[in-house]
């Protein structure tokens, strides 16, 4: 894949609303620690769109979490979009070990660097899609900039760096300006915190394409019981899709 088709969504994660389907990215974060392999391959088998997987630094934010060997172990277990979501400050210097480690995009928060530009550009140099984040006390206009960079914005719905937290009601607000100003750029808005059946539907009145979800899938199943896992991300995405209807 070429920097410029990398930096595109595909047709089929390309949305618009009421034509739309919400697309679903549980968070490993939420899942067993000690079988990485099996929980990815039993979270695409029961439709998962994206695997979401959470790279904490313990300094960008309070806690540590995995990094690109990871990324690389867990690549031959699914053929899903690998979306890396990168809680850690610098950026710049882990771009290519993430690319080698087999990621699909990569999304840095705006508030980890100064030069978000140029970190960005790195990513879409390396071949692999790039995303923003926002953090909860950070305004739209933080990436206003960036959008044509991007294909995908995350709205963090939660202060970062921790999973099962509460989702903030304070941020639907924002996923609305935030589609106002993406306009017709083909950049996605994906949400990240405290989803589940009721707040899914929120999420998506206000605008969002993703939803990042890790206790509410991960936390209804197990690798021996992974139906669990299909039951929650159908009811997310069908609690999502009424939304729109
Ligand atoms: O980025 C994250 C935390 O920083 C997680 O992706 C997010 O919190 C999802 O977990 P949960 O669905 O349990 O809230």
């Amino acid at each position: 894949m070429t920097a410029a088709e990398a930096s595109q969504p595909r047709a089929s994660d390309i949305s618009s609303k009421g034509a739309r389907r919400p697309l679903i990215a549980p968070s490993i974060l939420a899942a067993d620690f000690a079988a990485f392999g099996a929980e990815c391959r039993a979270a695409e088998a029961q439709g998962a769109d994206w695997i979401h997987v959470d790279v904490m630094d313990g300094h960008f934010v309070p806690n540590i979490s995995f990094g690109p060997a990871l990324v690389a172990a867990i690549r031959p277990h699914v053929t899903t979009l690998m979306d890396v979501h990168l809680m850690i400050a610098p950026v710049d210097p882990y771009i290519e070990a993430f690319a080698a480690a087999g990621a699909d995009r990569l999304s840095v928060h705006v508030e980890a660097g100064v030069h978000t530009h140029r970190t960005l550009q790195a990513i879409s140099s390396a071949g692999l899609r790039a995303g923003v984040a926002l953090n909860p006390g950070t305004p739209v206009e933080a990436v206003l900039e960036l959008l044509d960079l991007v294909d995908l914005v995350v709205v963090m719905t939660v202060n970062p760096g921790f999973g099962g937290q509460k989702f903030l009601d304070s941020q639907l607000a924002k996923i609305a300006r935030l589609r106002t100003a993406i306009g017709d750029r083909p950049v996605m808005i994906e949400i990240d915190g405290g989803i589940d059946e009721t707040t899914a539907p929120r999420a998506m009145d206000a605008g969002a394409d993703v939803l990042v979800a890790g206790s509410a899938v991960f936390g209804k199943g197990s690798v021996d019981a992974p139906e669990g896992y299909g039951h929650a991300i159908t009811a997310i995405r069908n609690a999502a899709a009424g939304a729109w209807a």
